[in-house]
């Protein structure tokens, strides 16, 4: 048994490079995830989300650099008894009821989830736990996932996409199963294609993309980077000569006319406001905007296809 105290490091990689042909579909990549948190990996299609998640479960191995679990590697069996994975790919066994598939995890493990907390967390009902697997629909087959992925009660919890397909009212009752978990010191590593919920959810994302993190941090902060503010208003005043009245240093990146509004972008909405007040700018409905992450998201994808 590998004993953890809170906000020890559960999974570390260490300048890892997987390549294929040589292809690097994971590029000197270097992060510690520690024991409590909830990190959401982010990342456009082909950004190396998937691979980095195969090299920390052991099903693949870095071409560079080091993977450890636990501190440990993680194809050792210790720290696959402390691992639980709900992936997008999943079989369950033909000839089982729901029940009997999960038992048969559960006696895999030294020290399985009591079967009555694995329904309770699940939300699988009675009636679902009598049915034949295999006959399951999409989303009870993905409460049937999520059951095996924590029989185990394992340390460590990797969800990939977990909430594919499910409606809202089952994406809330997923994500507050483990929000639950995590308040009871279990890891958590999830990839999600919904920004939102990265933001809502997460207390750190990882942002994949051409195999490499290029951000690191909290939610909010890396929304805050990735999203682009912008000042707008409605002035008699002429563009160009609103746009000689400010400063460099603002970090204005675009200042353009539409629906008879100025608009400005730029870090710093304050300091603008401030020296167009200063200037005598006479402005009215003045507004202040914000772009979501899924907007920054979508451009990051662009902006990198068009340097392509
Ligand atoms: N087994 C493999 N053989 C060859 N190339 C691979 C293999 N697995 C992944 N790749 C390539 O490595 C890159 C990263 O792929 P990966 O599946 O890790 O990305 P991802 O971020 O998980 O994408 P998605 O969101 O689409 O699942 C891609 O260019 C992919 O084509």
């Amino acid at each position: 048994m590998i004993k953890q105290q809170p906000g020890d490091p559960v999974a570390e990689l260490k300048q890892v490079t997987k390549t294929f042909g040589g292809k690097r579909a994971v590029d000197q990549v270097s992060f510690t995830i520690h024991r409590g948190s909830i990190t959401a990996i982010l990342g456009p299609n082909g950004a190396g989300k998937s691979t980095a998640i195969s090299m920390m479960l052991g099903l693949a191995s870095p071409s560079e650099g080091e993977v450890l679990l636990l501190g440990q590697n993680p194809r050792s069996l210790e720290v696959r008894q402390q691992i639980g994975a709900m992936l997008q790919e999943v079989s369950v066994m033909d000839g089982l009821r729901t029940r009997e598939v999960i038992q048969l995890i559960r006696g895999y493990y030294p020290n399985p989830l009591p079967m009555d907390e694995i329904v309770r967390l699940s939300g699988l009902t009675p009636e679902e736990l009598k049915q034949w697997a295999v006959k399951m629909s999409g989303g009870q087959k993905r409460k049937l996932i999520f059951a095996l992925a924590i029989a185990g009660n394992p340390e460590l919890l990797f969800f990939d996409e977990p909430t594919v397909g499910l409606d809202t009212t089952a994406r809330r009752t997923f994500w507050n199963t483990a929000k639950q978990l995590a308040e009871r010191g279990k890891t958590i590593l999830f990839t999600t294609h919904y920004l939102q919920e990265a933001d809502d959810i997460a207390e750190r994302v990882l942002l994949f993309n051409q195999g490499r993190v290029i951000a690191d941090g909290d939610p909010k902060d890396i929304k805050a980077r990735l999203t682009r503010r912008a000042l707008s208003f409605i002035s008699d005043q002429k563009p160009e000569s609103i746009r000689e009245l400010l400063p460099h240093t603002l970090g204005i990146t675009d200042l353009f006319v539409e629906d008879g509004r100025i608009h400005i972008v730029t870090d710093d909405t304050d300091g603008t406001l401030s020296v167009l007040y200063r200037e005598g700018v006479v402005m009215r409905d003045i507004r202040i905007e914000q772009g979501s992450l899924d907007e920054a998201f979508s451009q990051l994808t662009t902006d990198l296809e068009e340097a392509n």
